[in-house]
């Protein structure tokens, strides 16, 4: 089986709400989806699987429109489209067992009863799960009824494959066992595909390119590894693991509130964005010198190049140690736990920060709204 080529315009509006995302992904292409909550990834996946109608645009599978909208109205029924909408809950028949859910889809495609059942013990088994197709959803657990739901919506051959958080419902060792059985698929059976997630791991391993969808809207596509080398937006940089801190070069020098960085040959005043590794910064505890009810920071500091002083707002839990984030700019930095406990950082201190200009990349910033936006969060 090869997936087919995907391309689409696709608006749906609601209160509140507009969706309007274009996208495509060549045939046999893994396509990640990213955004924070409510930016509209199942919506997006929702309307082209054909659950969710279009206000405005076009839905294309090879050389088929799936949809059209408004003017020349086109919709094919999901049935129909060869479109699989694969969901965070695996939505099998609880009546049937692992093997008859499997083998139903491809009987309501016209498939034989004898080739349907060969072809059913065939997934189970590509599936890892031969032996257990007498067993009905509920004898089974999550990662397995998952792995039930992937077998099924595979087995009809579908021109493209949609993966709404396929693996958010499971735990941490489930998840794994099933992304590596899901690329092993999606690379065997060269399958077009759009999987959404909140976790880079699923866009790092499963897919090649990468759409950043925030507040219905595209805010960047490309090459997994470039986009996340070159976070165009505060989401994109939180999911990257990547400081990204909008600043202006004047005269010369990029500044960001306290941070100054000498740009010798940079003269011409513009928008210029810093992107940094978390990393690369370098952490003092300082003495604070007021308590007046709010803590304030030293009122005059001589800093160098690349040095500032700042407040913590949080500190955050990390598989491998404590992530400090700071105000003015915010940035974060990551350290050891040992490190912070022998620091005695607590959110409310100062604390003196310094990056070598030389672990700084400037870009030039797209024409992001979310540059003044306070919040980081990777949804
Ligand atoms: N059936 C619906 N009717 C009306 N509004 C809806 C409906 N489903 C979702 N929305 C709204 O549409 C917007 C996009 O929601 P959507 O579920 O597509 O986002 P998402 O990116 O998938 O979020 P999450 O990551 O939390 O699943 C949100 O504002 C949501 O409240």
């Amino acid at each position: 089986m090869t997936g087919e080529a995907l391309c689409a315009r696709v608006v749906v509006q609601r209160a509140g709400f507009t969706l309007d995302a274009s996208l495509s992904a060549v045939a046999g292409e893994v396509v990640a989806l990213m955004g924070p909550s409510g930016a509209g990834k199942s919506t997006l996946l929702s309307a082209l699987a054909g659950l969710t109608r279009l206000s405005e645009g076009e839905i294309k599978v090879g050389d088929r429109v799936l949809d059209a909208a408004p003017h020349r109205r086109t919709h094919v029924a999901p049935p129909e489209r060869r479109v699989v909408l694969l969901s965070q809950e695996p939505r099998l028949f609880p009546h049937l067992s692992a093997h008859m859910n499997i083998a139903f889809g491809l009987r309501v495609r016209g498939v034989p009863a004898a080739t349907a059942d060969t072809s059913a013990d065939e997934w189970l088994w590509r599936v890892g799960l031969a032996g257990m197709g007498e067993r009905r959803p509920a004898a089974l657990s999550g990662g397995q009824q998952q792995r039930v739901a992937l077998a099924r919506a595979l087995a009809t051959s579908p021109s493209v494959l949609l993966l709404d958080e396929p693996l958010t419902s499971l735990d941490t060792e489930t998840a794994g066992d099933v992304r590596a059985l899901l690329h092993e698929q999606l690379t065997a059976t060269r399958a077009t595909a759009i999987v959404a997630t909140h976790d880079a791991v699923d866009a790092v391993s499963l897919a090649t390119s990468l759409i950043v969808l925030e507040a219905g809207r595209v805010t960047q596509q490309g090459r997994v590894r470039e986009v996340l080398a070159e976070p165009a937006t505060r989401f994109t940089a939180a999911v990257a693991g990547l400081n990204r801190v909008p600043g202006t070069v004047s005269d010369g020098v990029w500044k960001s509130g306290p941070l100054r960085i000498e740009r010798g040959n940079d003269q011409s005043p513009r928008a210029s964005t810093a992107i940094f590794s978390p990393a690369k910064v370098q952490l003092e505890a300082m003495e604070a010198t007021t308590w007046t009810g709010a803590l304030r920071l030293p009122d005059r500091v001589e800093a160098d190049d690349g040095e500032w002083i700042t407040r913590v707002t949080r500190l955050e839990q990390t598989p491998a140690g404590v992530r400090v984030r700071t105000a003015e700019p915010e940035v974060i930095v990551d350290l050891s736990a040992d490190r912070v406990a022998g620091l005695g950082i607590a959110p409310g201190l100062p604390v003196r920060l310094r990056i070598d200009p030389a672990d700084i990349r400037f870009s030039t910033p797209l024409d992001s709204p979310d540059d003044t936006d306070s919040t980081v969060s990777p949804g």
